[in-house]
């Protein structure tokens, strides 16, 4: 069963990752996207070409989502390319891992510029294309497990992922007499280009395989299904609401 039959997606950080797998799912499930990057234009073609050879249209748009005007630029080339914005799933983001103590400013503003930043102005201009096109929406942020937990060297990147969760309860307050629901999917420990290197430590990598009780690490393809689900009618009535997709591994304590 097709859940996005006819819907347009708008995928920030599409390149590669969850993002990349959450633009093909959409594209799988129905719906024409359109993709935001940063830098990685060959993976951003690479993108597109694989949601049109699945028979749906698809573009990607260059553009720092830290800066307030790539935002309605985004927004504004989706609408062009496919008339409408049904659904956005904001999700770009970085983790530059560094230890507390001499963590530098750069590092703090920049990762709370991309991370919260980032996706408050992605979400507040899908949310007024919405708005003005009367017809209700769906706002799927990727938060973390990051947001309910703590981690040494990610002392600059928690609070932007605890951040982006609050920022979609907020979001469903403010958005849901417009129809517009809002919703984040709490990712655990998924194996892509962000962890690539801490997760080259073999004893850090078989630790945390070790905490996940259903066994293995994530795939960028295990959030297509909840982020999927949130993005459709199947979900109407959920709003406000954050998905744990960790393997089970937030629970495992003891
Ligand atoms: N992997 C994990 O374990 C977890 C990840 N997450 C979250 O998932 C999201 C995606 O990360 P993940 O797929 O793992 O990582 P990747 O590094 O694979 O993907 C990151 C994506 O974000 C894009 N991006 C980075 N910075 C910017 C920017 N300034 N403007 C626009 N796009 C940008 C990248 O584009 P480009 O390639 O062009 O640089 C890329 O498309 C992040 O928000 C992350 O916090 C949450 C929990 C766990
Ligand atoms: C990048 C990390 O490996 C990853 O990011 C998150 O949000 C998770 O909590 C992991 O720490």
């Amino acid at each position: 069963m097709k859940l996005l039959e006819g819907k347009t997606v708008l995928v920030t950080g599409g390149s590669t990752g969850i993002g990349r797998a959450a633009a093909i799912g959409a594209a799988r499930h129905g719906a024409d996207v359109a993709i935001n990057y940063a830098s990685s234009d060959n993976k951003a073609r690479s993108c597109v070409a694989e949601i049109e050879a699945l028979g749906q249209r698809a573009i990607a748009v260059k553009g720092d989502v830290a800066d307030p005007a790539t935002s309605g630029e985004f927004i504004a080339r989706g609408v062009e390319a496919f008339g409408r914005v049904d659904v956005l799933v904001s999700n770009a983001g970085i983790c530059p891992f560094h230890a507390f103590l001499d963590m530098p400013v750069e590092t703090v503003d920049r990762t709370f510029r991309v991370n919260l930043h980032g996706a408050y102005y992605m979400v507040q201009a899908a949310a007024r294309q919405m708005v003005e096109q009367g017809e209700g929406g769906v706002i799927v942020a990727v938060s973390s497990i990051s947001a309910l937990v703590g981690g040494e060297f990610q002392t600059h990147y928690t609070p932007t992922k605890a951040g982006v969760h609050s920022l979609m309860q907020s979001a469903a307050i403010a958005l849901g007499k417009h129809g517009i629901r809002c919703n984040s999917v709490l990712p655990g420990t998924i194996l892509t280009e962000i962890n690539k290197d801490d997760l080259a430590d073999d004893a850090k990598r078989a630790y945390m395989e070790s905490r996940t009780p259903l066994g293995r690490l994530g795939q960028p393809e295990d959030l297509v299904g909840p982020i999927v689900f949130l993005a459709s009618d199947m979900a109407e009535y959920v709003t406000g609401a954050a998905l744990l997709v960790d393997g089970g591994m937030f629970v495992n304590l003891q």
